[in-house]
């Protein structure tokens, strides 16, 4: 819209003129308008014996009121000189008609000439008007460019007299760029002849910044160039590893393939770890932030839709229970006030069910080798394709390394699981986090770590003990524990992005809970191949008797494992008991129970390939009300096994083989069971004969409506 438009349209809203002498016109509409206008006040005033001198009268005052507005809404010259002269000239007409008689072939002809002339005018000068505008765009446009560019010429002229004062060498600038998150910029300069290389500045990298006068902890680091006669120098102006930033408040969602922030470069770059096929070592002293970290790592895995986490934490299970207890203690709910999943899909605090969770692991690697065959087939790949419905296990085990390490026999065995499932999981897409406090030595040294994990943090925190950055990140120079004093600060290497400084996002228990809430929904369910290899012991890992562990761990502030007084947890129905007529503890678990029962069913509900992904369907067997005294562990199994079977079912012989090693459940008995869940509605039979299969009704093909 033209300025003229523009400024005709405020002025009528505000003051609404009377006479609007601006009145919008294009050049045939104006032409039309004024000899139409002309030819009617002089036929009229013919008419009517009207003095001929009023129509120049009226024409002047035309000229003059079009040139103040003309002018107050600044058209040019060009443009004011046309519309006053249409005014004029078209006043000047009708004063001779009126004289002479308007209706003569005379008048009539000049009339028509007069029109096209003042259209012809009128639209050069609405060109003129629209290019004036263009220019002085462009024209603001290349002020700015100029400015911006001056301060690039500026720390150009600035860092080719640094180098030289420093390095003694002459290079030349080619382009200065200043990051988007403006902590600093990057310099990119040539060489000189003569075989300088960029290492040689690269080596003066403290000496650089003392003469740049850097604040603390920030850096002119040197890096190769687009060709060895190139250099890159990276300068960092704020020091953002100093500063507490907390995890970023988009919970958007994420995937195992596009990497999983974990925190923040010197650049205040987000740094992503990609781990499809890499396992990951985090190092770190009591207090440097581990544990924080940890907790913004978990954060990044719910909010992945083709990720299932599975924690292990055998010291109190700090890691994984703020992941947990608010969805078991019901403090969180959906919009609709249904039940929210945790925040990961398996905790394990104690030695027994870390081992049935390594075991289990162990055996849906070795299943989906199997059962995928064809998968892996037609997409040409030995890599199983990771998805939403085939998601990928993330086993996280804090303070692994100390398992792997512990001189424990007992303990040593958890170690030797943790490495069979690095050794035989990554195509299957099953991979692992470890922790460990410090004395990396002897894991380092493990072949398997050394060569499966390569995404790895050391946080310092200040800490200078015991940190060997060099095993830790070997072959990077020039890394030291004291460039980042701070706690959840410290170096990150993976694959893809070399050892450097980094930090950690703070991540407080209210963006856990957060996360929580808002990732519910998105979490995958474990694939039917999986869930059948996974059998009970993953179907059942809520019940009470195997998260009984977390009563004792549930202290009224868990808040503690984040390392904050106030704004902690606050575990309320731990402490209610008014809410609790057998035990407050009791209470939460069986509210949890129903709460997964009825919302997702106890058991995984298995989306094959073949199933599109959903929300996971309300109104699943409330196995809670099963569970009586004539319900057996074993029969609680069998119908873990039958959900976990999914549609496709499955039949007595199969549940009592899978219940025989460990229950030793006789064929017979398993018949019994499956008759009196068809009786009941629980289970559906399907097929005839030797087809015949019993399939649970969650995932019966013509499940009646839920009443
Ligand atoms: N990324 C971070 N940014 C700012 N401060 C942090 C960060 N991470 C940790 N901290 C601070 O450090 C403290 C200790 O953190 P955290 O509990 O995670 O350390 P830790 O290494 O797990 O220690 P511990 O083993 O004793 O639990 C926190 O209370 C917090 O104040």
């Amino acid at each position: 819209m033209s300025s003229t438009a523009t400024a005709t349209k405020k002025q009528q809203a505000s003051s609404g003129p009377v006479l609007d002498w601006a009145a919008g016109h294009g050049p045939v509409t104006g032409a039309l308008s004024a000899t139409t206008g002309a030819f009617a006040v002089a036929t009229t005033g013919a008419a009517t014996h009207m003095p001929p001198g009023w129509a120049l009268a009226v024409g002047a005052a035309g000229a003059l009121g079009h040139t103040i507005v003309g002018l107050r809404v600044r058209n040019a010259g060009r443009t004011l000189a046309t519309r006053a002269a249409s005014w004029l000239v078209g006043a000047g007409w009708t004063t001779w008609a009126m004289t002479h008689g308007p209706l003569t072939w005379a008048a009539l002809g000049s009339l028509a000439t007069m029109g096209v002339g003042i259209g012809a005018a009128a639209r050069s000068s609405a060109l003129f008007e629209e290019a004036r505008e263009e220019e002085a765009i462009a024209a603001e446009r290349r002020q700015v460019a100029a400015d911006l560019s001056a301060d690039r010429r500026a720390i150009a002229a600035e860092w080719v007299d640094r180098i030289a004062r420093v390095c003694s060498i002459t290079v030349r600038v080619v382009g200065v760029e200043q990051w988007e998150t403006g902590a600093g910029y990057s310099i990119d300069a040539e060489l000189p002849a003569g075989g300088a290389t960029w290492n040689k500045i690269a080596a003066e990298s403290a000496r650089l910044s003392a003469d740049a006068r850097l604040p603390h902890g920030c850096t002119a680091t040197a890096s190769p160039g687009v060709h060895q006669g190139r250099v890159i120098i990276d300068v960092t102006t704020v020091n953002v590893l100093e500063q507490e930033r907390t995890y970023p408040s988009d919970y958007g969602p994420l995937s195992v393939h596009t990497g999983i922030p974990w925190g923040y470069r010197t650049n205040a770059e987000q740094i992503l770890a990609y781990l499809r096929e890499q396992c990951a070592l985090i190092v770190g002293p009591t207090g440097s932030g581990k544990t924080n970290m940890v907790h913004s790592i978990l954060a990044g895995f719910a909010r992945a839709d083709d990720i299932l986490t599975w924690v292990i934490d055998l010291n109190a299970g700090s890691a994984g229970l703020p992941w947990v207890l608010p969805a078991l203690n019901g403090e969180i709910k959906a919009e609709d006030g249904t039940a929210v999943r945790p925040g990961i899909d398996w905790l394990a605090g104690t030695y027994d069910e870390a081992m049935t969770m390594l075991d289990t692991a162990v055996r849906v690697a070795k299943q989906r080798k199997m059962g995928y065959q064809d998968v892996l087939s037609r997409a040409n790949t030995d890599l199983l394709p990771i998805s939403a419905k085939v998601p990928q296990i993330m086993l996280v085990i804090d303070e692994g390394a100390e398992i792997l390490a512990s001189p424990d026999r007992h303990v040593r065995k958890l170690g030797d699981k943790i490495l069979e499932v690095i050794r035989i999981a990554r195509a299957m897409g099953i991979r692992t986090v470890l922790t460990a406090l410090g004395a990396t030595g002897s894991v380092l040294s493990n072949l398997m770590i050394r060569r499966e994990a390569k995404v790895r943090v050391a946080l310092t925190g200040g800490e200078k003990e015991g940190m060997d950055l060099s095993k830790m990140f070997p072959g990077s120079r020039g890394l030291r524990v004291e460039q980042a004093p701070y706690k959840g600060a410290g170096f990150m290497g993976t694959p893809e992005s070399p050892a450097a400084l980094f930090k950690a996002w703070r991540i407080l228990p209210n963006q856990v809970r957060e996360i929580i809430a808002a990732t519910s929904e998105r979490h995958p369910t474990l694939d039917t191949v999986s869930a059948k290899a996974a059998g009970p012991a993953y179907a059942r890992r809520w019940d009470s008797e195997r998260t009984a562990w977390m009563r004792e761990q549930a202290t009224p502030d868990v808040a503690g494992t984040f390392g904050t007084g106030d704004s902690g947890l606050k575990l309320s129905a731990f402490n209610r008991p008014e809410q609790a007529p057998v035990s407050p503890e009791d209470e939460m678990l069986r509210q949890f129970r129903e709460q997964i029962d009825a919302q997702f069913g106890t058991a995984p509900e298995p989306q094959g390939p073949e199933r599109d992904d959903g929300p996971p369907a309300a109104g699943g067997l409330n196995l809670s009300a099963l569970r009586g005294e004539q319900d057996s562990p074993a029969q609680q199994a069998a119908l873990a096994l039958l959900l976990a079977a999914g549609r496709e079912g499955t039949g007595a012989s199969a549940i009592s083989r899978a219940l025989s090693e460990e229950h030793g459940t006789s064929r017979q008995t398993v018949v019994g069971w499956l008759r009196d869940w068809v009786k009941d509605g629980t289970a559906v039979r399907v097929g005839e004969g030797t087809k015949a299969r019993y399939v649970h009704r969650q995932h019966a093909p013509e499940q009646p409506p839920e009443s």
